[in-house]
């Protein structure tokens, strides 16, 4: 596995010496390539959000209300962006966060499996979603030595959810994250207004109809494409409750992160429930509008949730985003949509270059901040300005 030390000579010290890069090193210039090389049905659904997109919109430009302050006299030759998640040691605060169309987003359409790659190459996790063109086993092979984390959708059906659980077990990943916000889709005009849902043209649903329970739910009708669909999507999306987190613990030994967390006092009731981690975030801005960017309510979740540790995303576009994150408390960052552009222009290689500029930018502006550990981030902080 690179080191962030190689990722500055391959990006960072490359381009001082006159070296382009294959692809763009900021968001806005690789979001445009991106829909120079996306169909407009693929990327009005992965940049689409809900409703006129305000909270979207205001969960990236929110990151400009947040500000730090450098300090001098500090040694930052050799900075660490190590932490620690549940017992793991990992080289960086940086993760891939769910994306249930990344098996689209590549020509071959295993893009699962080549997000998967570019987290071997960077080090970088990938929570790795239910919904997927792959079935979960390979995109955990893929990973290699490291470690992934599996997000459930979970199933109306509880026997099918307990199936899916226990194959991400045995699949080796090492937590389980549950998505509270999406049991029903939010209102997307983008994809309202040309009808199109992947998953409901039969898209990434690997996970399902290669399990054994919604294989016996299907029977025979499992090789046909729209009693599939239609099975899918009764199932899909239980409505979970407080009353469902004895059930979600008993189903696994894994450690328990609930994804979707914005309010202090459900960040206090999924700690006292026995969650694991509080996964601070308002899905990109896809669910819920009319809502306060995500970045705004993680200081107010970090308190609430005590010594549980808080992972964040929503908004991330550049390593600076995510120092930020971290200096407002998050333990650990997600991206979404920024390497799902660089898995679409460049596959495996894209999204891992993706991954490394987000790495290095965070790197230098630690060293040139005066911040050399994610401990001294933290302690430092970064104030609101108006
Ligand atoms: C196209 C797309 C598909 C997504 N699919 C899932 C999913 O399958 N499971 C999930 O928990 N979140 C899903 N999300 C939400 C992301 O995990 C994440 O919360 C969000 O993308 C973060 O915001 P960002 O895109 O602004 O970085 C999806 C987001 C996008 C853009
Ligand atoms: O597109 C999404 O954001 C998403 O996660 C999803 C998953 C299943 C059904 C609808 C939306």
């Amino acid at each position: 596995m690179a080191h962030f030390g190689d990722f500055q000579n391959e990006i960072y010290f490359a381009g001082l010496s006159g070296v382009i890069q294959k692809w763009p090193v900021d968001f806005p210039t690789l979001e445009k390539r991106a829909a120079e090389a996306m169909s407009t049905s693929l990327l009005n659904y992965v940049r689409g959000g809900c409703g006129d997109e305000t909270t979207q919109d205001r969960n990236a430009s929110a990151f400009k209300h947040w500000g730090m302050t450098p300090r001098m006299m500090v040694d930052c030759t050799h900075r660490h962006l190590d932490i620690e998640l549940f017992g793991l040691k990992l080289p960086s605060p940086l993760f891939m966060a769910p994306i249930g169309v990344t098996g689209l987003c590549t020509q071959d359409e295993h893009g699962d499996l080549a997000a998967a790659a570019a987290s071997r190459m960077t080090g970088v996790p990938l929570v790795a979603s239910t919904l997927s063109n792959d079935p979960m086993e390979a995109v955990a092979s893929e990973l290699g030595d490291v470690p992934g984390f599996f997000q459930l959708y979970t199933p109306r059906d509880k026997a099918l959810a307990e199936s899916l659980v226990h194959r991400a077990e045995a699949a080796g990943f090492k937590a389980l994250v549950v998505t509270l916000d999406t049991w029903v889709t939010g209102w997307r005009p983008r994809d309202l207004n040309t009808g199109n849902f992947p998953q409901l043209r039969g898209h990434v649903l690997t996970n399902y109809t290669s399990d054994p329970v919604f294989q016996r739910m299907l029977g025979p009708a499992i090789n046909d494409r729209a009693t599939v669909v239609q099975r899918w999507a009764q199932t899909f999306g239980k409505v979970l409750t407080w009353d469902d987190m004895a059930w979600l613990r008993s189903i696994t030994k894994l450690p328990l992160v609930l994804k979707g967390i914005c309010h202090p006092d459900d960040a206090k009731r999924a700690v006292d429930c026995g969650a694991d981690a509080i996964y601070c975030s308002n899905h990109g801005g896809r669910q819920a509008n009319g809502g306060i960017a995500a970045i705004d309510h993680l200081p107010h979740v970090v308190a609430a949730a005590g010594d549980t540790p808080v992972l964040f995303d929503s908004g991330v576009r550049s390593g600076t985003d995510v120092v930020k994150a971290l200096a407002l408390g998050a333990r650990a960052v997600g991206i979404g949509r920024p390497y799902v552009y660089g898995l679409a222009l460049g596959g495996a290689a894209g999204a891992a270059h993706v991954l490394k500029c987000m790495l290095a930018e965070a790197d230098l502006l630690m060293a040139v901040n005066g911040y050399p550990s994610i401990d001294a981030v933290r302690r430092e902080g970064a104030v609101r300005v108006s």
